[in-house]
């Protein structure tokens, strides 16, 4: 008997993505360069890289509103480049800045929403009111967006997200500035949709705990490529073994000490912060080498972390320090 899984679906195949942006003046900046992926039915799919690296331009050219410069995306059978507003209908969108619907009560966002996708008012407004009631949104429901904090503003767009059942969900960091609270309702009703409905999603973030925890598979984007495709877990197992020390200098690190020099030659240093990848072992001699002589007086802070997605990306070649923990 063949026990094979059979192949995984595709919702969504890009292929060759290229963008360049003009910044004036004859200069140019590439923000993505040849980019293939395959998104799988089903599956949750992350970007993550940290600022500038490329991921809200490569999702703003999935939902239909950049063209890309060159390269093709398929999403379910659709031609996205040569149809951009096919994509409407088959992704909900949650961009990194939603002001269109600020004037509008959180419930009425959410039916005007649920209307323009083409829902009959009483399914329109059951629709609204169940939403409301699993994002907990229901003590808000009549203050305009305009007038809520930015996490609860993020909580009710994502709301609006939901209505209309797309089978691509597209987020492009959609938990920034909210609560322990909020950020599991997200991913409750993210988990919901694709347990109930089949659902895909897309989730940009720079957010390396975020990235481990909810995700099936990640493609890690450094300056508009994408330089590691696979689950958190292969990808971590990259640097498995390892261990991160994180050393933060008061001022300038005493580099006249020896093992201070020592460090520098294989630390990743952003300004007084540096990083360093090591055994167990020797870490622990690092450690001990950095506490118990002079060095330690020069020392902010230390400390010592298993590996993250984070080692990963500076592993892989990743030049910034831009991902949060
Ligand atoms: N409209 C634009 N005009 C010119 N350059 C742009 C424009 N939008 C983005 N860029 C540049 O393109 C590159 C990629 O930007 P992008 O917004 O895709 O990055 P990102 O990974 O989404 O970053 P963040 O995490 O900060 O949202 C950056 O260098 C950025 O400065």
């Amino acid at each position: 008997m063949d026990t094979e899984a059979p192949p995984a679906v595709a919702c969504c195949s890009i292929r060759g993505l290229t963008k360049e942006y003009r910044t004036g003046r004859g200069a140019t900046v590439l923000a993505n360069s040849d980019v293939s992926l395959d998104i799988r039915r089903g599956e949750v799919f992350g970007l993550l890289g940290p600022n500038g690296a490329g991921k809200s331009t490569l999702v703003r050219q999935l939902t239909g509103l950049l063209k890309p410069d060159r390269g093709s995306i398929d999403i379910l059978g659709h031609d996205i480049v040569r149809h951009p507003e096919r994509a409407a209908r088959l992704l909900g969108y949650l961009g990194q800045e939603s002001t269109a619907l600020d004037e509008l009560t959180v419930s009425l966002a959410v039916e005007t929403t649920a209307r323009l996708r083409g829902l009959p008012r009483a399914r329109a407004r059951a629709e609204r009111d169940a939403v409301l009631a699993e994002l907990a949104l229901e003590p808000l429901a009549d203050r305009p967006l305009a007038k809520l904090s930015g996490g609860q503003r993020r909580l009710a767009c994502f709301a609006t997200v939901l209505v209309g059942a797309r089978p691509l969900l597209v987020l492009d960091e959609p938990t920034t500035g909210m609560d322990p609270v909020a950020r599991r309702a997200v991913w409750a009703a993210v988990d919901r949709r694709r347990a109930e409905l089949g659902a895909t999603v897309l989730l940009v973030t720079h957010n390396v705990i975020e990235a481990e925890t909810v995700l099936d598979r990640v493609a890690v984007v450094d300056e508009g490529r994408i330089i590691a495709c696979d689950t958190p877990g292969r990808l971590k197992a990259l640097v498995d073994g390892d261990v991160r020390l994180d050393l933060v200098w008061r001022e300038e690190a005493p580099q006249h000490l020896p093992p201070v020099a020592a460090l520098a030659a294989r630390a990743v240093r952003n300004g007084r912060r540096w990083t360093v990848r090591a055994t167990p072992e020797e870490a622990r001699e690092l450690v001990a080498e950095v506490t118990s002589g002079p060095a330690f007086a020069a020392l902010d802070d230390f400390s010592l972390t298993t590996p993250s997605l984070e080692d990963v990306y500076l592993l892989l070649g990743g030049r910034h320090e831009g991902l949060a923990r």
